[in-house]
């Protein structure tokens, strides 16, 4: 390998928070022949990046750290093909904006970058190869295994879209289109890594190893929910946004198991610190001055997990510590950010705000059994359009020609 790590570093950094590699044989292989190792990981250009999105990160960094050459695949296709989660039209701009804030990120916690490489899905997953390659192995992958591979992470719906089963299949050929050694992803991942397994030998290619994190639970536990802006700290949450946002963290006394504030330190803040340290050594402190008691330094989760059982660290505690410990770990992503107008014009082409709700041109009132009452025409958070297009009446032309204007009118109510 290219860092100056010995092998056993190496192979702890590469293993520390896996749940499961399948293969590791390939990965040993390659480590002994002395080449860099490559491995991607892909992310479909969808929602905002928020703060989970740095317990792959810190993987990634980790991966950087001990030499790996890492691919992060943009999936704009992948983005849209899981039930339009990305409309087509913004899918590019989210792509551009993912790629701002995987970077920003990744320098903040302090990895060299020049062996990270972004690869937009689209680049090549529409060439002739690729989809002669996809046509194969749609003859070799039933319906119903297309459809399982995908049970975790495309949306499942009865009598789904074609897109549902495709999604899976294209993320197994992008191994070998990346040609790396690895595959990284999430537990959640696992049938559809068990598919390219299977799938990329029958098509004439070999099998990669895949490497997998466990889920773990949300920083702020609970349900998280898109249609609740609260239920998500963004990565460009103001401090104060963080703050009364974790706040609301579930985290129950001497509960360890499930605890999203203690994972989220577990997960991304120990870890950050080893790599900014540079020696691999993490440490995490937790200020008692108010209660004029010495700072509590931990440099390891198991001893946070004892003092949590026995309520020395207590939620009141462990909450303020690890709020501050992440606005710290914004900080510099944020000031990326006010510095760069590209970026902010990219956020707000990939982003842009949910249109306003415009009042209808006002009709007559003729009451509500007249065919042309008015319908309540209600902009969604996701930017869709709920009531409209639905009569075909003269107000069902206002509202079209009102939608028009605003530049929200999908191709069925054109
Ligand atoms: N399935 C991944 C995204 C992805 C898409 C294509 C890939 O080749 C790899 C990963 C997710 O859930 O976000």
């Amino acid at each position: 390998m290219a860092s100056k790590l010995s092998t056993s570093e190496v192979k702890s950094l590469l293993n520390s928070h896996l749940e499961e590699v399948l293969n590791p044989e390939i990965i040993d292989a390659v480590l002994e022949s002395g080449r860099p190792l490559e491995i991607y990981w892909g992310t479909a250009t969808t929602g905002r990046p928020h703060c989970a999105y740095f317990v792959p990160m810190v993987k990634i960094a980790q991966f950087l750290q001990a030499g790996c050459k890492v691919k992060v695949l943009l999936a704009d296709i992948h983005g849209f093909l899981d039930n339009l989660k990305a409309p087509i039209e913004l899918v590019e701009y989210r792509a551009q904006y993912y790629k701002y804030v995987i970077t920003s990120l990744l320098k903040a916690v302090g990895v060299p970058i020049d062996h990270l490489q972004f690869v937009l899905g689209s680049s090549y997953q529409k060439s002739p190869e690729y989809i002669m390659d996809l046509l194969k192995m749609s003859t070799q992958v039933s319906e119903h295994d297309a459809k399982r591979a995908g049970a975790e992470v495309v949306k499942q719906s009865e009598n789904a879209p074609l897109s549902a089963l495709i999604y899976p299949l294209m993320q197994c050929l992008d191994e070998q289109y990346l040609s790396v050694d690895v595959q990284f992803g999430g537990t959640d991942q696992r049938k559809i890594f068990a598919l390219a397994k299977d799938i990329l030998p029958k098509i004439g290619y070999r099998q990669r190893a895949h490497m997998m994190n466990p889920m773990v639970p949300g920083l702020q536990g609970g349900k998280m929910s898109a249609s609740d802006p609260d239920s998500k700290i963004d990565i460009l949450d103001t401090a104060d946004a963080v703050r009364k946002k974790l706040k609301k963290a579930v985290a129950a006394p001497k509960e360890v198991e499930g605890n999203g504030v203690l994972t989220f330190v577990e997960y991304v803040l120990l870890p950050v610190s080893a790599l900014k340290e540079g020696q691999g050594k993490e440490k995490f402190v937790v200020e008692r001055s108010r209660d004029g008691l010495e700072p509590l330094v931990y440099t390891g989760i198991e001893q946070m997990r004892e003092d949590y059982r026995n309520d020395v660290l207590t939620p009141q505690l462990l909450k303020p510590a690890v709020t501050e410990a992440l606005i710290t770990l914004l900080e510099p992503i944020q000031a990326e950010f006010q510095a760069s107008p590209e970026w902010q014009a990219i956020e707000k082409q990939a982003y842009p705000p949910p249109p306003e709700v415009k009042k209808v041109k006002k009709v007559k009132n003729k009451g509500s059994g007249y065919p042309g009452a008015a319908k309540k025409v209600e902009a969604q958070p996701d930017g869709s359009v709920e009531g409209a297009g639905e009569q075909e009446t003269d107000l069902g032309t206002n509202v079209r020609e009102t939608l028009k204007k605003l530049d929200i009118v999908g191709e069925a109510t054109k």
